[in-house]
């Protein structure tokens, strides 16, 4: 069926718009098969014919090998100025003479010839010119647009600098204003208008090779509450790291919006949103399009994909992950991620106090997803260390919006696994007071009450313990229970500090601190990464203790002496390697990975399999391209092909 699209149906097109701004290329293979894709490129690019002509004489072995094996697919299909509009295959003035001439694209650009390293360093310029971190976001996002592998690199090889841009706190921001910085669609938008068709919207997604999902409903973004289908930020920001921190290649992720509206009052009333205007869909019908969509996501990508839930409201976020762990290849990353990551710096901080974690009692403020993922996974982290999991319950307090989770709470709202901590106390309503009383060595906030540990429960902290822990969990940084500044100066310096949004390093008095930032994102690449490799089915708590424990291992002394319980930002890809090795070794040993043979040497195994994102020759066909002769120029001096190599860093 190569080539073989009627006439009548491509010219019948020819007022079609472009649908998609992502990558094309595979969208032209697949357009053999669904021929409404590709008809739509054929009709803007204006070279149906010569497409026709392409297609027939590519080797359809080659184009589907190149393509399942992840890497950018370019044996000439896409030539001209659409070439250097597919940001998988657009390389900007990197292209050489030779493939601007080949392409079809000499004389589209600038006579300049450069290196992604003197792209890159444009970058770096650009970026620094912007004040403000949104119109920072906005760069990136244009970048992402229009050059994919520029903007991987420079993601990755400047992860400190910009993943608070990428990822959070500015993709707060960026969610709070989607409906005024919206541009171009990335990821899908399923709304509860199509249930019964979900399948058919998936399809849509012009990638036939999908491996990762996250998805959202937008109902809890970070600490800032139901955002609705402005959430996209969120599994868009996710998936980048997917890419920039474990090398997940980018054509395998999807992010996904439920929108099943919301119930933001403000943004019902905002013209400028984007989303369904109608308050949410709760109840059967919710439950139902969510079940639909799991479905649909098997039949279109098979049943190793997978689906990572993020910000889903509470409720919801602990149902699903009951519902769905065994039935399908899915995590709840605010659940478990952020219990992993939490985790692996209390087993850090073992180091730091020389105490055993069953030495401590913890009091968390918060009973939500990011809360009780945390209590959960430590009660696994407390009866490895012999305890048995009642009496690691019993270490673990826990305050809510109703105060203290204790058994005879008027309130009641002991739901779900709340009722697992809630103990046989008086109930009691103020924070400080729980503080007073409990005297913990550890405190976690995952509340989003900004400034709930104030500087006087902080000074009582300091009190209680030679070195209190304090965990300023929610985020973004807005939304923190305490600053760094204000954990470090009201405990004399003695706080072991971590947050889940970045701050800054901190001096008291002669002592200079970095504070680690207990983000999730330490795990659920590396997490991404291990399970797609190995292939397991159903993500299991013990995968998530590997993971902390692989974090913990690699804080160094010197993490530790600069006040950090986390591995430096920049070696974070170094660690998500770390997390896929040891889960892959897990898998194999448990015998839960599908992926067979077993690899020889895993980590040759991780690295044939991670996203590059260093240029590539452009392939150009060799069958001829009758609306494209190669132009033969003269050939341009040497001295102007030089390529620059830069010196700066961010
Ligand atoms: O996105 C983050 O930075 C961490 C996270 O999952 C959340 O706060 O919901
Ligand atoms: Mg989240």
């Amino acid at each position: 069926m190569f080539g073989i699209v009627p006439r009548s149906i491509m010219s019948g097109q020819k007022r079609r718009r472009r649908l998609f701004p992502v990558s094309p290329t595979p969208s032209v293979i697949r357009g053999l098969h669904y021929t409404n894709v590709y008809r739509s490129r054929s009709a803007i690019s204006g070279q149906k014919a010569v497409l026709t002509e392409a297609v027939k004489a590519i080797k359809p072995d080659e184009v589907q090998k190149r393509h399942v094996t992840g890497d950018v697919i370019s044996p000439g299909q896409v030539m001209g100025i659409e070439h250097l509009r597919d940001p998988r295959l657009n390389k900007g003035l990197a292209f050489t003479l030779e493939e601007r001439q080949a392409l079809g694209i000499h004389g589209l650009q600038p006579a300049r010839f450069k290196s992604q390293e003197e792209q890159l360093e444009l970058c770096r310029i650009s970026i620094q010119r912007y004040q403000e971190d949104l119109n920072k976001y906005l760069y990136l996002t244009e970048l992402h647009d229009r050059n994919e592998k520029l903007f991987f690199r420079l993601l990755s090889e400047n992860i400190e600098h910009l993943m608070p841009i990428v990822y959070t706190p500015t993709v707060g921001l960026a969610c709070q204003k989607f409906g005024l910085i919206y541009r171009r669609p990335r990821g899908l938008f399923i709304t509860i208008n199509d249930i019964g068709h979900v399948y058919d919207v998936i399809k849509n997604w012009p990638e036939p090779n999908v491996k990762a999902i996250v998805v959202t409903d937008g109902e809890r973004i970070l600490g800032l509450g139901d955002l609705g289908a402005c959430g996209m930020g969120i599994p868009v920001g996710k998936l980048a790291l997917y890419t920039a921190l474990a090398g997940i290649k980018p054509h395998e992720c999807l992010p996904i919006v439920l929108d099943v509206g919301t119930n933001n009052q403000n943004l019902l009333e905002d013209p400028l949103y984007v989303g369904l205007r109608q308050r949410r869909t709760t109840g059967k019908l919710y439950d139902d399009f969510v079940d639909e969509f799991m479905q649909a996501v098997v039949k279109r990508y098979g049943q190793n994909t997978l689906i990572q839930f993020e910000d889903f409201g509470n409720h919801n976020a602990f149902r699903f992950l009951d519902k769905y762990r065994e039935e399908y290849c899915t995590f709840n990353d605010d659940i478990q991620g952020t219990a992993s990551v939490a985790v692996s710096g209390l087993m850090a901080s073992r180091r730091v106090t020389g105490k055993k974690l069953t030495e401590n009692t913890f009091l968390f403020l918060g009973a939500g997803e990011a809360a009780i993922g945390i209590a959960d996974l430590t009660v696994k982290a407390l009866e490895n260390e012999g305890l048995t999991e009642e009496q690691a319950r019993e270490r673990i307090w826990m305050v809510d919006i109703d105060g203290l989770l204790a058994v005879d709470r008027p309130e009641g709202n002991l739901e779900g696994h709340k009722k697992f901590y809630a103990k046989k106390h008086p109930p009691m309503k103020d924070f400080k007071a729980v503080v007073e009383e409990i005297k913990p060595s550890i405190l976690i906030g995952a509340s989003a009450a900004a400034g709930a540990f104030t500087p006087e429960i902080l000074r009582m902290m300091a009190t209680f313990n030679e070195r209190p822990i304090v965990f300023a969990l929610s985020n973004p940084t807005s939304k923190a229970e305490c600053t760094a500044e204000q954990a470090y100066t009201n405990t004399d310096g003695r706080v072991i500090f971590s947050s889940g949004s970045p701050f800054g390093k901190v001096t008291v008095g002669e002592k200079v601190f970095h504070p680690g930032q207990g983000n999730n994102a330490y795990i659920f690449p590396g997490v991404a990464l291990g399970v797609l490799l190995s292939g397991i089915h159903h993500i299991s708590e013990r995968i998530f203790l590997i993971a902390s424990e692989t974090v913990a291992n690699h804080v160094s002394d010197t993490d530790l002496q600069r006040g950090s319980l986390y591995p430096p930002l920049s070696s974070i890809k170094e660690v998500s390697m770390q997390i896929a090795m040891k889960i892959l070794d897990h898998a194999y040993e448990e015998r839960i990975a599908t992926v067979y043979p077993k690899p020889k040497d895993m980590r040759t195994y991780v690295q044939e399999n991670l996203y590059k994102y260093y240029y590539e020759p452009a392939l150009v066909p060799t069958w001829g391209w009758p609306d494209h002769p190669v132009v033969k120029t003269r050939a341009y001096p040497k001295s102007e092909r030089k390529f620059y190599q830069p010196k700066e860093t961010l």
